[in-house]
């Protein structure tokens, strides 16, 4: 099965080698062409370029574009979508004066997700994570993260990492999954974190493994939850099973996570709100890629990253959206655009190459996502009749989508 795209104001992203990454002043291009098609053959980009340079051939289905963009879809390489019930009592509680820390510390929070997540059944769970990843499907979503870490007991845990890979059998949408056991230490080992990292390591890691359910290991290493040493600890042996790390760091305290991200070859350093220099300085040179997650600033009103500073240094940045029930209970990365450019000041080409290509990379999928690339899955966002590109974060809170393609086709 062909289809022709014709006439499209713009393609944006667009490759002629596939890039791993872009880093530095490299974010401010975007390289797009102006007036072109697009064609596609079952789930596959086949080729692509100005109209003036269609060839005649013969399609079986062809569509005209005019003044719609086309642009690969958003790479979201950080979420909890598979999550039980929701913390809106948490939300008002934050309104009413607590913070994020003061609830968590009385039991609410991590502990009060996996409470709700034991409670419910396998099948329940597909059914609550299956609705959130329709939704972000809709709103441009084609390559995705999702992380365990709301079982913390070996039953919820599997039951987790089981839903994500009965979802990635199901839906069109690439989905990487995450083993995220050291999220926060249960209340059966209250005084007892010694105990709970050596279940995750000895007990569960194995299993995990062994049914083959995570690509990634990851650990929320953060005052009050896992210091640097409990970090490496774990990383260590997820080695010894080939998953590789990334890893919570610096959301509210910088302790030497990141440090422990690029000595450990991390994929991805995650949240870094709180940045010093000498982290900055750490991620130079090194493969591990930054991970910016602006929504989640947004919500619990705690700084953003400091994506400026970062950039113009030299690194690499990739947006996610950390969708989830307590941080970030939004997988919109259309807003996540848009606040990266209105809150961290991005531009619309960073904030695009941010969400797309990084995004990729941060899920080791640069290969087959993140731009338009002969090869290329046929994985893109039609916008609706926009003036140019910068729209899309412009419009915030009201994306300009018209359609959505995975894998060649509408969804
Ligand atoms: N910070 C750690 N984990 C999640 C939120 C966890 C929660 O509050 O449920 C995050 O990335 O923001
Ligand atoms: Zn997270």
């Amino acid at each position: 099965m062909t289809t022709l795209f014709t006439h499209i104001k713009e393609l944006i992203q667009v490759e002629e080698y596939p890039n791993k990454m872009v880093s530095g002043a490299e974010m401010k291009l975007l390289p797009t062409i102006k007036n072109a098609f697009l064609l596609i053959e079952n789930n596959t980009i086949k080729k692509f370029g100005k109209m003036k340079d269609l060839p005649t051939i013969k399609v079986d289905k062809s569509m005209n574009l005019e003044g719609k963009m086309i642009l690969p879809t958003w790479c979201d390489s950080h979420t909890h979508i598979v999550y039980a019930g929701n913390r809106e009592q948490e939300f008002i509680d934050r309104i009413n004066g607590l913070s994020y820390e003061e609830i968590a510390q009385k039991g609410g929070g991590i502990l009060n997700s996996a409470h709700q997540l034991q409670l419910i059944s396998e099948e329940e769970l597909y059914q609550q994570s299956s609705k959130r990843l329709e939704e972000i499907m809709k709103l441009g979503t084609g390559a995705v993260e999702i992380k365990s870490g709301y079982g913390l007991t070996k039953e919820a845990e599997l039951k987790m990492l089981r839903v994500i890979k009965k979802l990635n059998k199901n839906y069109p949408i690439a989905i990487k999954a995450t083993y995220l056991g050291a999220h926060a230490v249960p209340v059966d080992y209250k005084n007892n974190k010694k105990g709970y990292l050596d279940l995750v390591i000895n007990e569960i890691l194995p299993s995990v493994a062994k049914e083959n359910l995570a690509d990634f290991i990851d650990v929320f290493c953060e005052k009050g939850y896992f210091t640097v040493e409990d970090a490496e600890r774990l990383l260590k042996a997820g080695e010894k099973y080939g998953l590789i790390p990334k890893i919570h760091v610096n959301q509210f305290h910088a302790i030497g996570g990141v440090q422990a991200g690029v000595k450990f070859k991390a994929l991805s350093v995650d949240h870094l709100e709180e940045m010093r220099t000498e982290d900055i300085e750490s991620l130079k040179d090194s493969q591990t890629m930054p991970v910016a997650l602006p929504s989640c600033s947004y919500f619990l009103g705690i700084p953003y990253t400091p994506a400026r500073k970062m950039i113009d240094a030299g690194l690499p940045l990739a947006l996610a959206s950390d969708y989830n029930p307590g941080s970030t209970p939004s997988g919109n990365m259309n807003f996540v655009i848009s606040t990266a450019c209105i809150k961290m000041k991005m531009t619309p080409e960073e904030a695009i190459n941010a969400a797309t290509i990084n995004g990729a990379y941060a899920m080791n999928l640069e290969k087959t996502h993140g731009s338009i690339c002969k090869g290329k899955k046929a994985n893109f966002i039609i916008t609706e009749q926009i003036p140019s590109y910068g729209f899309i974060p412009y419009s915030f809170g009201n994306h300009k989508i018209e359609a959505v393609y995975l894998e060649g086709n509408p969804i």
